[in-house]
């Protein structure tokens, strides 16, 4: 009960807390494709999202009906520090306009060295059609920390970090399978909830071996992977009613691209050629930037 007690003061931002952060020079991630520079996640809350802080429990599998492979944490992230960084990338990520979204990383064939793209194994510049209309963006620190966690849960990799803001209930997503080729056959696809609460559903393409419905919360973290994306299909339907006005919900995806069709998909998708938005505190909603 102590640490707890310790814990959420450490959270919740007290006067004293602000002035020391006032008087700390703020660490950013920092490279030429950002739109700007994207503020480093305290390391209190970094060492939170990590090992042996995370994830909070096992992985449930849930294995029981045709082709589904799911390993569902409820929670993967502590419950006390998901405010603050929900309210964090909200604040401090530039997002774009399809919905809310932004984008992050490079496919596996090729990897940032000193902010350049080299390619993977003979580490020369690469120059390539399909990287042409979007710089590459290395992920930010306050998304890395979450993949790295991540990889060391599952054991698998990842390249690319997806981000979706859903303003209210009113934004939804459709039955979808994320099967693209650039992704190969199986792939592994890590999903994290932060803010309001909403059902992640999903059914077979072709079979009919029952539906499933996990009511995802705020640090939970879905790992679909085997035939999952083949065979499966999911969606976040909208939420109405008296729940509709719960608020913003952030889901991030890991992903992993094996070629450069992910990298110019992803971005062409979930940046675009738009104008970056950022969230604005007073009037709370996405502005401009
Ligand atoms: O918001 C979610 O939980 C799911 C998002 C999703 O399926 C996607 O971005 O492909
Ligand atoms: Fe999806």
């Amino acid at each position: 009960m102590a640490e707890k007690r310790t814990l959420e003061a450490y959270f919740a931002p007290s006067a004293k807390r602000q002035r020391e952060a006032d008087d700390k020079p703020v660490s950013t991630s920092k490279h030429k494709s950002y739109p700007f520079d994207i503020i480093e996640i305290p390391e209190a809350l970094a060492e939170q999202l990590l090992p042996p802080n995370a994830p909070v429990k096992p992985g449930k599998n849930i294995d029981n009906r045709q082709d589904l492979n799911i390993l569902y944490y409820n929670p993967f992230i502590p419950k006390l520090c998901t405010r603050q960084l929900f309210e964090f990338l909200r604040t401090e990520l530039p997002f774009y306009r399809v919905e809310w979204t932004t984008v992050f990383g490079l496919d596996e064939t090729s990897r940032f060295k000193n902010g350049s793209v080299v390619d993977a194994k003979s580490e020369v510049l690469v120059s390539d059609r399909l990287y042409d209309r979007y710089p590459p963006r290395p992920i930010p620190q306050c998304l890395d920390t979450l993949r790295r966690s991540t990889e060391a849960a599952t054991g698998f990799k990842f390249n690319f970090c997806l981000v979706n803001y859903y303003a209210s209930g009113a934004d939804s997503i459709s039955y979808h399978s994320d099967d693209e080729k650039f992704l190969g056959p199986e792939p592994a696809i890590a999903s994290f909830s932060l803010g309001a609460q909403r059902d992640f559903l999903m059914k077979h393409k072709t079979a009919a071996p029952g539906s499933l419905k996990l009511v995802l919360g705020s640090g939970d973290m879905v790992l679909m992977r085997g035939k999952t994306q083949s065979q499966w299909l999911h969606s976040i339907p909208k939420r109405t009613g008296k729940h509709g006005e719960d608020g913003g919900r952030i889901n991030i995806t890991f992903r992993r691209a094996v070629t450069k069709d992910g990298t110019e998909n992803y971005y062409n998708y979930n940046v675009g050629r738009g104008p970056v938005y950022r969230w604005d505190r007073t009037r709370r909603e996405m502005k401009q930037a």
